[in-house]
């Protein structure tokens, strides 16, 4: 599937989820974040007590059917092999795992997510052919360990300034009081874990995350 004419549209409410994060079934609560209006969903099966092996992969091929059937990309985080076992719609690499070019080359023209946190990054993720960037953490997140600088919304704005037209998602620390700040500083849309998957109604968080994006969205336009 080519969905490359509308990456921005993607961008707008971005999930990410594996069965580590929150305490529900991550199935249900899938479900209830694709009817609240998420645009894109990523499987991250990491950290403390995520699934290894043959369990990830039969977690990973029933996300990938409810994304399916619910017409939501699928796009599966480091993990190129099983991106492509589940011939998922895309896969996110950050700057510790396999290189961007080398993981362009494996995907063809699945989408290609790379998070950067400087100029010179991003540029060479753009020059090996990411379409979208993942900029993070712009909000202080316990949903990572291992997280960069916070560097709040100067960098989405420093790179706008520095002519990145390529298409930003913001992630970390994302809430529905502060999602508006990320499009307001030059992103396209929030990528989110905890906002969804901790929430106590999964459903009614992310209405009210959607809502906060498009009004600033509309408001931007
Ligand atoms: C949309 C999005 N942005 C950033 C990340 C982080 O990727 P990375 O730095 O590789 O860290 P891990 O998620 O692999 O721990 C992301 N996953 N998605
Ligand atoms: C997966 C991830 N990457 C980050 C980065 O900065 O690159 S922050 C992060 C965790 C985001 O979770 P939450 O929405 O719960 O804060
Ligand atoms: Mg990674």
């Amino acid at each position: 599937m080519d969905y490359k004419q509308k990456i921005e549209d993607l961008l707008t409410l971005y999930f990410i989820m594996g069965s580590q994060n929150g305490q529900g079934n991550p199935e249900y609560v899938l479900q209830q974040a694709i009817e609240g209006g998420i645009t894109l969903f990523q499987f991250r099966e990491k950290g403390e007590g995520a699934l290894q092996g043959d369990e990830k992969r039969r977690l990973g091929e029933r996300l990938k059917q409810i994304c399916k059937d619910a017409g939501v990309p699928f796009i599966v985080n480091d993990d190129i092999e099983l991106a492509m076992q589940l011939d998922a719609d895309g896969v996110h690499v950050g700057q510790e795992d396999e290189k961007a070019a080398v993981t362009r080359k494996q995907i063809g023209n699945k989408i290609l997510g790379v998070s950067t946190h400087t100029l010179e990054e991003a540029h060479q993720a753009i020059a090996d052919g990411a379409d979208y960037l993942g900029l993070g953490p712009i909000f202080p997140t316990e949903s990572k360990d291992d997280i960069r600088k916070v560097h709040g919304l100067d960098l989405i704005q420093a790179f706008r300034r520095h002519d990145i037209q390529t298409p930003i998602v913001g992630i970390g620390g994302i809430m529905s009081a502060n999602a508006s700040d990320v499009i307001q500083a030059g992103g396209d849309g929030v990528s989110v874990i905890s906002a969804i998957a901790g929430a106590e109604d999964a459903k009614q968080a992310t209405v009210q995350l959607k809502q906060a994006v498009r009004k600033e969205q509309l408001e931007d336009f």
